[in-house]
């Protein structure tokens, strides 16, 4: 192959190219548009906290990124490679990964073996998402590594996935996510319904998180965003209100009025 001397994400012109853009995207439902032609990029930044009153696009956004729908008009681009046609499943395999969709959990499997799977099904290509078990062994140091990182005690990975309290879940989920070795990693509410000590482990796990990828984060949770995120993607009505650090942006005259009306 030859060299051409070009870094990844750095274009023949030597401007640095989005790891993700969104080109004019519009996503209707029966005629409503949730999303309406938007454009965005996302740097290489750590963290993007994407927030906005209700209605205003949040998941819609959060489905196009993770391929879960397929915008009828406009364009997604991930390192320059169009992924607009493509599905869900083929999305996780170039590295944009989804979290916090306790769905994905196997309930009757044991905790280390829903991380095993999904160390297997990487390193497999996402061909063999039903393996037999016996394979599983060489992919057992990694899911334990996994399962240190989210912080899931050794005295719970042979439990079923199942019997695990709501916060430990969502870490599993976030363990399993983190087994397809994402490039892009998208937690949708990833504090929702958390205690408080949950939250506040799960925000230092973001944080950590991020050293090595890019994270995505929708949340209504406004400290939690406060906390983790390096930008925030302001959206209201389909539409992109504006962007900018935390900071500046919540005291934005227009983000305080899509939140809280005109009279405030
Ligand atoms: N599957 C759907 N069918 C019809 N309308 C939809 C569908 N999904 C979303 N919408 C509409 O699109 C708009 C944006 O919805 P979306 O759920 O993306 O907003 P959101 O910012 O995530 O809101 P919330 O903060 O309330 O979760 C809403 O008016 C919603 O009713």
């Amino acid at each position: 192959m030859p060299d051409c001397g070009q870094n990844i994400g750095e274009s023949a012109g030597g401007t640095v190219m989005p790891l993700l853009e969104l080109q004019s995207v519009t996503m209707s439902f029966g005629g409503f548009k949730a999303i309406n032609d938007l454009s965005l990029k996302f740097e290489r930044k750590p963290v993007y906290g994407i927030i906005g009153p209700n209605g205003a696009g949040k998941t819609t956004l959060f489905n196009v990124l993770s391929g879960f729908y397929r915008p009828k008009r406009g364009r997604l681009l991930f390192n320059g490679q169009d992924m607009t046609r493509l599905r869900a499943e083929q999305f996780a395999r170039q590295g944009i990964v989804r979290s916090f969709q306790i769905t994905s959990i196997f309930p009757n499997l044991s905790v280390m073996d829903n991380v095993v799977l999904s160390v297997q099904r990487r390193a497999d290509g996402g061909t063999k998402a039903f393996a037999k078990i016996d394979w599983h062994e060489d992919h057992r140091p990694e899911a334990s590594a996994l399962l240190d990182q989210v912080g899931i005690p050794s005295s719970l990975r042979g439990r079923p996935a199942g019997d695990l309290p709501y916060g430990r879940k969502r870490a599993l989920e976030l363990a399993i996510s983190l087994g397809a070795h994402p490039t892009i990693l998208l937690l949708d509410e990833p504090t929702a319904g958390m205690t408080t000590a949950d939250v506040s482990r799960t925000t230092d796990l973001i944080a950590q998180l991020s050293v090595d990828r890019m994270i995505i984060v929708v949340e209504h949770n406004l400290g939690v965003i406060a906390n983790v995120a390096d930008e925030i993607i302001v959206l209201q009505q389909g539409a992109l209100l504006t962007r900018g650090r935390y900071a500046d942006v919540r005291q934005d005259p227009r983000v305080i009025e899509a939140y809280l009306g005109k009279r405030h």
